[in-house]
C-alpha cells in the first residue's frame, strides 16, 4: 500500500509537487498521468527514496520515506525513467550482481533469475551482453532487476516509453501478469491510453497537484459534465450556427475541419434539454442530415482536463 501525505517538493523556488495526497491500496494497479514537467518522475524518486521532499511525507506498507528508506527499499522495486546497465554484463550475471546486492543467497539466485527472464521474456538472451539488448529488452531486463526481490510494490517511471508498438504489448502482457500477482504498481506515463486498459485507477497530475483522481469511468464522468455533439446539416451552415448560439446550453460551437456541413457542439444540457433543442431545430427549418454524440475517448480526457497548464 501507498500513501502520499500532503507530498511538496520545492526545486529553490519553483515548487515541483504541491500538498500532493494520494492512497493507493494493495494490489492496485494504479496510472499516474500528467504531461511533461508536471511531477510524476519527482514523485517517484521520493517514493523511491532517492529524493528528499520539502514538507509531507509518503509511506509504502506502512514505512517512511523519510525516517525509514532501508525498510522501504526492501519492500519497492523501482524502474527510473532512465537507467543505465552495465554493459559488460551478460544478463544472468547482471540479474545475479543485483541479486547479491539485495543479499539473496546464491542457491536462491539461481533459481529466481530463470524464473525472472522467463516472466520478462527473455530467456533465450541469458547469455547476451546487456549492452547488446534492444530498448525494449533493456526495458524488460531492467524490470527483472526491479523484481529480484520480490517487492510487494513497484514504482514503474514511464516502463514504455520509447518502445514500439510490439514492445509496448509485450511491455502491458507483463504488468498484467505482475497485477495477476497482486502486486501493488504505480506507473507514469504522458499516454493516458496507454495506462487505461491496464490500470485499476488513475490520478491525473498537473504542476505538481493531483487534479483528477479515480477509476476510467470516474475521470470520464468529470468531462462528461460537457458532451460534443456532432451535427451535420444541410447547406445552411450559417443560419444553423446562430440558431445553435442562441441555446445557453451550447457553450461553444467549432466547425470540422473535415466537414464543412459539420458543426460540434459543446453543450452541457440533459438528455430532456437536448430533445427540445433538436425539436426546435428541426421546427426552426434547420436542415440537420445527422446528429450523434462524440465519442470521447481517453486521449481526449487527459487533452480537456489538462488544458489548463497549456
Ligand atoms: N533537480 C531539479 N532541479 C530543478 N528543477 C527540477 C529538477 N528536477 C525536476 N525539476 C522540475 O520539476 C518539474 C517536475 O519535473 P518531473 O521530472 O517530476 O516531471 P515529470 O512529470 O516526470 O515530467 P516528464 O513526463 O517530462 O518526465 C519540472 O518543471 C522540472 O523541470
Amino acid at each position: 500500500m501507498i500513501e502520499i501525505l500532503n507530498l511538496t517538493k520545492q526545486y529553490g523556488s519553483f515548487t515541483a509537487l504541491n500538498h500532493l495526497n494520494l492512497t493507493i491500496d494493495k494490489g492496485t494497479v494504479f496510472g499516474f498521468v500528467g504531461p511533461n514537467g508536471a511531477g510524476k518522475s519527482t514523485t517517484f524518486s521520493i517514493l523511491a527514496t532517492l529524493l528528499a521532499p520539502s514538507s509531507g511525507t509518503a509511506y509504502i506498507n506502512g514505512f517512511d520515506v523519510t525516517k525509514d528508506p532501508k525498510q522501504v527499499r526492501k519492500h519497492i522495486g523501482y524502474v527510473p525513467d532512465f537507467f543505465g546497465v552495465y554493459d559488460q554484463f551478460k544478463v544472468h550475471e547482471y540479474l545475479d550482481f543485483y541479486g547479491a546486492s539485495y543479499h539473496i543467497p546464491s542457491a536462491e539466485r539461481k533459481t529466481i533469475i530463470p524464473q525472472l527472464l522467463e516472466l520478462v521474456n527473455l530467456t533465450d538472451k541469458t547469455d547476451a551482453y546487456v549492452d547488446l539488448l534492444s530498448r525494449g529488452m533493456k526495458q524488460r531486463l531492467c524490470l527483472a532487476r526491479a523484481l529480484i526481490h520480490d517487492p510487494e510494490v513497484l514504482i514503474l517511471d514511464e516502463p514504455a516509453s520509447g518502445l514500439d508498438p510490439r514492445a509496448r504489448v509485450e511491455m502491458r502482457g507483463i504488468l498484467r501478469e505482475l497485477k495477476n500477482m497482486d502486486k501493488t504498481i504505480i506507473i507514469s506515463s504522458h499516454i493516458l491510453p496507454e495506462l487505461s486498459e491496464l490500470c485499476d485507477e488513475l490520478g491525473v497530475i498537473e504542476n505538481g497537484q493531483l487534479i483528477a483522481n479515480g477509476n476510467v469511468n470516474q475521470i470520464e464522468s468529470q468531462l462528461q459534465a460537457q458532451k460534443v455533439l456532432l451535427v451535420t446539416v444541410h447547406e445552411k451552415v450559417e443560419q444553423a450556427i446562430s440558431f445553435f448560439e442562441d441555446d445557453p446550453n451550447v457553450l461553444e460551437i467549432d466547425r470540422s475541419e473535415q466537414d464543412a456541413q459539420q458543426l460540434q457542439l459543446s453543450y452541457q444540457g440533459t438528455d430532456d434539454e437536448q430533445v427540445a433543442l433538436l425539436k426546435k431545430a428541426v421546427g426552426n427549418g434547420i436542415p440537420i442530415l445527422t446528429l450523434s454524440q462524440k465519442q470521447t475517448n481517453l486521449e481526449d480526457i487527459f487533452m480537456e482536463i489538462t488544458k489548463g497548464g497549456e
